[in-house]
C-alpha cells in the first residue's frame, strides 16, 4: 500500500488555528537587480522549507528584478510581491557599500499589512533550524540581533575608532566625552515586526526628513525603532565576524540562523581568498548553504505540493501517513 493516503478529516479547531496563523504570517526577503542576489533567495526558500515551517516566503522585488528571475522564485514556491523603489533625500553621505542606498527600499515592506506579522531575512542568510516560534513573541516590539562594530566597514565611526563594541562592552568603554552612550544597535539583515500602514507612511515620511549616513536604511531603523527594539539572541543572525572578533559569545552548534555578510563570505560567490575565509568554521558553513541550495529534494515540488495545498485550502483535507505494511 502507498506509504502517503489522503484521508479526509474534519477540520479541527487545532488545524483551524494552523491555518489562520499562516495566513497571516510570512517571511520575507528583498531582491533588487539581475545579479547573483537571486542565488541567495533561492537558498533561503529551500532552507526555510527544510526546517518545515508552515510559513510562506514572500520576495519584495523591485521593478529592474527580471521576469525570467521572478518565474524561479514563483517555482520555488515564494510569494513575489513588486515595490517601488525608496530613494533616500540627496547629500554626499557615502555609504559603508555604495549599493547600500537600494536597500532603502525595505521601507515598503510595512505595507503588507495582508499579514499581521513577518519576518524579515536578508537574501545571503540561510536559516538551518526551524524559526516559527519567533513569531510568537509579544507584539509591538522590534526584535533583532545586536550588531557587531569590530570590521572594517564600520571604521568612520567613533566605536570602531576608539575600539568600543556592544558585543564587550567592558574592553573598551564607551567615552562620555563622544557623547551619550548609543543606543544598542541591530543588525538589519533579519529582524521581526508588524507591518501597518501609519507606521509605514510615518516611516517614509521621517525618512525623508533624515539625513543619510553609512549603513543607509540599518542606521535609520535603529534610529526610528530605538525605543522599541529587543535584542534576541545570537543564535537568529549570527554575523559571520562574530566567529572571529567574539568567539567567546557565539555557540556554532546552537546557531539556526547564519548571515553571510563578511567580505568575501556570500556563498554564490565565495572563493576563499578574502581575509578570514580560509578558517574551518567558515568553509563548513559555506557547505553546509551550497548543499541546500543543490538538494533537488528541496525544491518546490509543484505537481504535489501545489494539489496539497489546494485540497487543504478548499475542502479541509489533510494529509496523513498509514502504516507503512498494512
Ligand atoms: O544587488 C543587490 C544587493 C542587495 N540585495 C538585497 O539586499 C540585501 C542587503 O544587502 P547585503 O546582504 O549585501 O547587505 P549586508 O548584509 O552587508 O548589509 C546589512 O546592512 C545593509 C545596510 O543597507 C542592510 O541593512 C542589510 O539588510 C544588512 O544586512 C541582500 O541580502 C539582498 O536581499 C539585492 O537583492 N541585490
Ligand atoms: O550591515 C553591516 C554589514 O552586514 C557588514 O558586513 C557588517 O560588518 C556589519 O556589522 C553590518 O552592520
Ligand atoms: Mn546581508
Amino acid at each position: 500500500m502507498a506509504p502517503n493516503m489522503l484521508t479526509s478529516v474534519t477540520a479541527n479547531s487545532t488545524m483551524g488555528e494552523q491555518q489562520r496563523k499562516a495566513s497571516s504570517r510570512a517571511f520575507v526577503t528583498f531582491l533588487a537587480g539581475n545579479g547573483d542576489y537571486i542565488k541567495g533567495v533561492v537558498g533561503l526558500a529551500k532552507g526555510l522549507r527544510k526546517t518545515k515551517t508552515i510559513y510562506p516566503l514572500v520576495v519584495a522585488v523591485l521593478p529592474d528584478v527580471p521576469q525570467e528571475h521572478r518565474n524561479i522564485l514563483k517555482f520555488q514556491g515564494c510569494i513575489v510581491k513588486e515595490i517601488e523603489p525608496v530613494y533616500p533625500p540627496e547629500n554626499q553621505t557615502q555609504f559603508a557599500m555604495a549599493y547600500y542606498v537600494i536597500n532603502y527600499s525595505k521601507l515598503r515592506i510595512w505595507e503588507f499589512v495582508e499579514y499581521n506579522k513577518m519576518i524579515y531575512l536578508d537574501g545571503d542568510i540561510q536559516v538551518f533550524a526551524n524559526i516559527d516560534h519567533l513569531f510568537d513573541l509579544p507584539d509591538n516590539y522590534f526584535y533583532a540581533v545586536m550588531d557587531c562594530f569590530c570590521e572594517k566597514s564600520w571604521s568612520k565611526t567613533s566605536q570602531y575608532k576608539i575600539g568600543h563594541c556592544q558585543q564587550c562592552p567592558d574592553r573598551v568603554q564607551w567615552k562620555s566625552e563622544l557623547g551619550p552612550k548609543p543606543p544598542l544597535y541591530f543588525n538589519a539583515g533579519m529582524f521581526v515586526y508588524e507591518p501597518n500602514l501609519s507606521t509605514y507612511y510615518d516611516l517614509l515620511k521621517t525618512c525623508q526628513q533624515t539625513e543619510p549616513t553609512s549603513f543607509a536604511e540599518q542606521d535609520f531603523l535603529n534610529m526610528y525603532f530605538k525605543e522599541k527594539y529587543k535584542p534576541i539572541p545570537n543564535v537568529y543572525n549570527l554575523v559571520l565576524a562574530m566567529l572571529w572578533r567574539h568567539p567567546e559569545n557565539v555557540e556554532l552548534e546552537k546557531v539556526k540562523v547564519v548571515h553571510y555578510c563578511a567580505a568575501g563570505s556570500k556563498p554564490w560567490r565565495y572563493t576563499g581568498k578574502e581575509e578570514n575565509m580560509e578558517r574551518k568554521d567558515i568553509k563548513m558553513l559555506v557547505k553546509k548553504w551550497w548543499e541546500i541550495y543543490e538538494d533537488e529534494k528541496l525544491d518546490y515540488n509543484n505537481g504535489v505540493d501545489c494539489f496539497k495545498s489546494a485540497l487543504v485550502e478548499i475542502r479541509g483535507l489533510k494529509f496523513i501517513r498509514a502504516p507503512s505494511a498494512a
